[in-house]
């Protein structure tokens, strides 16, 4: 398994939000985590990046124990996370914002390749790349976001609600940008609010819903799920 998610507890102060979690993905699966508002999902991604202590429980990538690791150590493992608030950098341009995601350890030969393999995937980026970052719509922004992160060449991506506070039309574009993603075979965590969109994304999905796996299944399954259908696509 890519990644490997057992029993996890983690959580705020007093307030435990994951209560035993269990997930598993594949290397080269695309999963979605889908539940409502203050299920716990963010909570999710960040415990697996080391910005949430996790309490109890293990969470293995690549066969190893991560849970104890600071954040800082986690992208150089290969596992990157693009959280929910996208924090690009308003008063850089488009490129120096990519470069910024560039791993420490890299020379100027991997970057200017990691550049062009995110200028391949995004050429939006590429027409924008002497362009401020802040002048960017949100969509562009959030397309900035992954952009960064894929600059480290993870070997697996973790997406916070990519599609948050987008209009639909550009939802819709952000998900077909994101399709030649998915197309470079990398293992894909996405955690996603609009559940027709996430469903449509990934091949399987975990329904997270207080801080508890409720449901898992195929997309194709979930789409037909009596409950899915009644809570989150509103038929
Ligand atoms: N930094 C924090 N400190 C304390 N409580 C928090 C913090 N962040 C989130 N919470 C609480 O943890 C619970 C789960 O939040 P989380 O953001 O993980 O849910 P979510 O499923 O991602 O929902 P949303 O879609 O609203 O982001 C909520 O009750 C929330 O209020």
């Amino acid at each position: 398994m890519k990644l490997s998610i057992e029993s996890l507890v983690s959580g705020y102060g007093l307030l435990d939000v994951l209560h035993g979690v269990s997930i598993e993905i594949a290397e080269g699966e695309v999963v979605a985590v889908i539940g409502p508002n203050g299920a716990g999902k963010s909570t999710l991604l960040r415990t697996i990046s080391g910005l949430v202590a996790a309490r109890s429980g293990t969470i293995r990538y690549d066969g190893k124990e991560i849970g104890g690791l600071a954040a800082s150590e986690i992208p150089r493992l290969g596992l990157v996370h693009v959280p929910e608030a996208r924090h690009v950098f308003g008063s850089l341009t488009v490129e120096q914002n990519l470069i910024v995601g560039a791993s420490a350890a890299s020379n100027t030969k991997d970057r200017k390749s990691a550049l062009s393999e995110v200028y391949e995937l995004f050429p939006m980026l590429s027409q924008k790349a002497r362009e401020l970052a802040g002048g960017l719509s949100g969509g562009q922004q959030q397309m900035l976001a992954i952009g960064r992160a894929l600059m480290s060449r993870p070997s697996m991506i973790m997406l916070d609600e990519p599609s948050l506070g987008l209009a639909p039309l550009v939802v819709e574009q952000m998900y077909e940008a994101l399709d030649g993603l998915r197309r470079t075979g990398l293992t894909i965590l996405l955690v996603e609010q609009d559940v027709y969109m996430a469903l449509d994304f990934a091949s399987r999905a975990y329904v997270l819903e207080n801080g508890t796996i409720a449901l898992t299944g195929a997309s194709d399954v979930l789409r037909h799920d009596d409950h899915v259908r009644r809570s989150y696509l509103g038929i």
